[in-house]
């Protein structure tokens, strides 16, 4: 079954990779990932780039490897995951931002989903450690603010009250509590 497939192919390819703040497995992220799409009801090729999320960027796998392996759909879902590295942070948020106003359900939910799982880790580590937990990361407290804050207005665009997956909220909450309502 594909999940299945997806949840070892991607331990074995991040195996050896750690969270930036608590240093535990990456995998234990895409696990949380997928559960939240699997819990939402969506499709098995939904939940399975849920896994996926993250391999085209961080790993040596190809996006023809995951064709191949996955088919059409999980390797466009991966793809709109994914950000080019070699532009300037601001330049490749903008870009994610940007896009996610018009992509489809799934792939907003995919965003939501990863997001759900940074924001809710985010949360516990600035309990744990205070403001420190921002010098982990490229940008600091201000920039990362800008980026989930749009990122969330972005992927709530377009959607109707019905089709709006209810964890969209969790999200919600997470980023008005680390970063203040706006
Ligand atoms: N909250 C949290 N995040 C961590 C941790 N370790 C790694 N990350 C990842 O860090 C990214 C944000 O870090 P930045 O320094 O701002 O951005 P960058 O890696 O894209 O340069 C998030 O990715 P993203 O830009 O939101 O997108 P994606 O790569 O997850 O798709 C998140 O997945 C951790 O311990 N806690």
């Amino acid at each position: 079954m594909i999940i299945t497939k997806a949840k070892k192919f991607a331990e074995k390819a991040h195996q050896g990779q750690l969270r930036k703040i608590s240093g535990t497995p990456y995998f234990t992220h895409l696990e949380n990932v997928a559960l939240t799409l699997f819990n939402a009801g969506f499709s098995n090729n939904v939940v399975a780039a849920g896994y996926l999320h993250d391999i085209i960027e961080d790993t040596k796998v190809t996006k023809l490897q995951i064709s191949n392996l996955f088919g059409n759909e999980v390797v466009e879902l991966v793809l709109a995951n994914s950000e080019n590295k070699s532009l300037e942070w601001e330049e490749r948020k903008n870009e994610t931002i940007e896009k996610a106003k018009t992509a489809s359900l799934e792939i907003k939910a995919l965003i939501a989903a990863d997001k759900l799982d940074n924001t809710s880790d985010l949360l516990k580590q600035h309990r744990l450690h205070g403001d420190e937990v921002w010098s982990y990361f490229n940008r600091g407290f201000d920039k990362q603010a800008w980026y989930y804050q749009n990122l969330l207005e972005a992927v709530y665009y377009g959607l109707d009250n019905s089709e709006v997956p209810s964890y969209f909220i969790d999200v919600k909450r997470n980023i008005e509590e680390l970063f203040g309502g706006f």
